[in-house]
C-alpha cells in the first residue's frame, strides 16, 4: 500500500491530458463479452479496476491483452460464472451479468463491491432480467439468473435516486439479443452510458435514445466484433479543474469533453473560477477570490456526485457557508472527518454538509476511505500549508490514471512512497 506525501500551497501550472473514463470503459470491457469475435477497446486508462476487470474476464474464458492504451479482449468460449473474490472487489463488476445473461441464458456473481459510499443494493438489475424473462435467486452470496430465452418488454428502471447507470448498462446489454424489442424507461442519462450503446451498436446491436430517460433496443439474434475509443473522463477533467482553482493556479487540460461537464463548470464559475472553452480543452484559473456556492448532486446532467468530494474541498477555501447537498448515495461524507483533520470546518445534517469556508487548511496525515475522498484529500493537501501524507491511496488508483505523476507535472509537490 501506497502513501501520497503532498507539500501542499504550490498553484499548479501548466498543462494535462484526461485520459478514458473509468465508468465508460468498465461496463465496455464487460460488453465484449456478448460476442465471440474479437474487440479493440482504445484509450484504455491504466487503473487498478480496470486490471480487474480484465482478471473477471480472463477468468470467464476471454483472452484479454493491453498494449499502450489499447485493449484487445476475445471472448471466444465463455463460462457463466464469475469468481467470487474478484467480482467483490468493484463495483462495475456485476456488468457482466447482462452480457452473460444475454449470451448463455444464465449468469452467477457474487454481489459487487466498489466504494462504500452507501447501500449500493442492485434490485433494479435484477428487475430489468426478471422482466426480460430471467428467473433471478440469491444465494450463498451468489446472484443467480437463468433463463430460456430472453424477450424484449418495457422496464421502468426509476429508484429512489433517479435512475441507476451500472443498472441501465446491465440491462441495455441483456436486452440486445433478447427476442423483440425492449424499452427501458427511466433510463439513466450519462455520458458513460451513451459511450457503451455506441459501442453495442458498433458490434451490431440496434439501440435507439441512450442518453435520454427512453432508451429502445431491438433484439438481434447474434453481434460481432468492434474497435471503440471511450470518452474522455469527466470525473478526472472536473478534478484536475479542482484542483487548480483550490490552489490558486492555471491550467490547461487537454482532451476532455466539456459538454459532459457543464454542471462542475458552472458551480466553478459561481465560485469565482475563471473558465475558457477552447473547443476540447478548458483553460481553468481562479483570478479571484473564491466564493461560497451552494451544490446538489443529481443524475447527469446534474451535479455529479462523484464529484462531490472534491468541490467540498475547493468550497472549504471560500469564505462563507457552502450548503452541499448528496442526493445520490446516502453515506457519502467519508472525507468530511478527514478535512477536517486538515482545519476544515464542516458539519454534516442529514443529506447536508455545511461547510464554513475560508479558515487556512494546514497538513496532515489523512486516510482516504474512498476512491473520491481520496481525491478530495489530494486536492485539500495541494491547497494546505506544509505536508500532508494520504494514506492508503490504492483507493485513488482505482480510478485516476497516474495522479502523482499528472501533478507532479502541473508543478505540484507530491511523491508516492510505500507504507
Ligand atoms: C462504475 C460506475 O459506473 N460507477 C458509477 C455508477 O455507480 P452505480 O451504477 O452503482 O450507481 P447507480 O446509478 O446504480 O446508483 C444510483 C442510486 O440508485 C440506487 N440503486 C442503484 C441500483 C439498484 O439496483 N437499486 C438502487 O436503489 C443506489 O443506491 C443509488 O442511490 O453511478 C454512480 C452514480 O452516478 C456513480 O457514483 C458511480 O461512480
Ligand atoms: C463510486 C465510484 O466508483 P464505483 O462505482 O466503481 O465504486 C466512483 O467512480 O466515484
Amino acid at each position: 500500500m501506497d502513501t501520497l506525501v503532498i507539500k501542499g500551497g504550490v498553484p499548479l501550472h501548466g498543462e494535462v491530458t484526461i485520459s478514458g473514463a473509468k465508468n465508460a470503459v468498465l461496463p465496455i470491457m464487460a460488453a465484449a463479452l456478448l460476442t465471440p469475435e474479437p474487440c479493440i477497446i482504445r484509450r484504455v486508462p491504466q487503473l487498478t479496476d480496470v486490471k480487474f476487470m480484465a482478471q473477471i474476464l480472463t477468468w470467464l474464458g476471454a483472452k484479454v491483452s493491453l498494449q499502450g492504451d489499447e485493449l484487445r479482449i476475445e471472448a471466444r468460449k465463455v463460462k457463466g460464472i464469475g469468481d467470487y473474490d474478484l467480482v467483490r472487489k468493484m463495483r462495475a463488476s456485476i456488468c457482466i451479468m447482462g452480457p452473460l445473461l444475454a449470451r448463455l441464458k444464465s449468469a452467477t456473481v457474487s454481489l459487487p463491491g466498489g466504494c462504500v459510499i452507501g447501500a449500493r443494493p442492485i434490485n433494479l438489475h435484477l428487475k430489468g432480467f426478471e422482466a426480460l424473462g430471467a428467473r433471478v435467486t440469491i444465494d450463498g452470496g451468489y446472484v443467480h439468473a437463468r433463463a430460456r430465452k430472453l424477450v424484449g418488454t418495457e422496464i421502468f428502471l426509476g429508484g429512489r435516486a433517479g435512475s441507476t447507470v451500472l443498472g441501465t448498462a446491465n440491462v441495455m446489454m441483456a436486452a440486445t439479443l433478447a427476442e423483440g424489442t425492449t424499452i427501458i424507461q427511466s433510463a439513466a442519462c450519462e455520458p458513460e452510458i451513451v459511450d457503451l450503446a455506441n459501442f453495442l451498436n458498433a458490434m451490431g446491436a440496434r439501440i435507439t435514445g441512450a442518453g435520454s430517460p427512453t432508451i429502445i433496443i431491438q433484439g438481434v439474434k447474434e453481434l460481432h466484433g468492434a474497435e471503440h475509443e471511450v470518452i474522455p473522463d469527466r470525473i478526472e477533467t472536473a478534478t484536475y479543474a479542482i484542483a487548480a482553482a483550490a490552489t490558486n493556479g492555471e491550467i490547461t487540460i487537454h482532451g476532455s469533453n466539456p459538454g459532459h461537464l457543464t454542471a462542475v463548470l458552472d458551480k466553478l464559475q459561481e465560485a469565482g473560477v475563471q473558465i475558457e472553452r477552447r473547443g476540447p480543452d478548458l483553460i481553468v484559473r481562479r483570478a479571484r477570490r473564491l466564493k461560497p456556492v451552494d451544490v446538489t448532486t443529481l443524475p447527469y446532467a446534474g451535479f455529479p456526485t462523484d464529484a462531490q468530494a472534491q468541490m467540498m474541498a475547493l468550497l472549504t477555501l471560500a469564505p462563507g457557508i457552502s450548503i452541499i447537498t448528496e442526493r445520490i448515495f446516502e453515506s457519502r461524507f467519508m472525507h468530511v472527518s478527514e478535512l477536517a483533520r486538515l482545519g476544515a470546518d464542516i458539519e454534516l445534517e442529514g443529506p447536508s454538509a455545511i461547510v464554513k469556508g475560508g479558515r487556512p487548511l494546514s497538513g496532515a496525515p489523512v486516510m482516504a476511505s474512498d476512491l473520491r475522498a481520496s481525491a478530495a484529500l489530494v486536492i485539500a493537501g495541494l491547497a494546505a500549508k506544509g505536508i500532508t501524507r494520504v494514506l492508503r491511496v490504492y483507493h485513488i488508483d482505482r480510478g485516476y490514471e497516474n495522479i502523482d505523476g499528472k501533478l507532479r507535472a502541473l508543478g505540484a509537490r507530491i511523491e508516492r512512497v510505500p507504507e
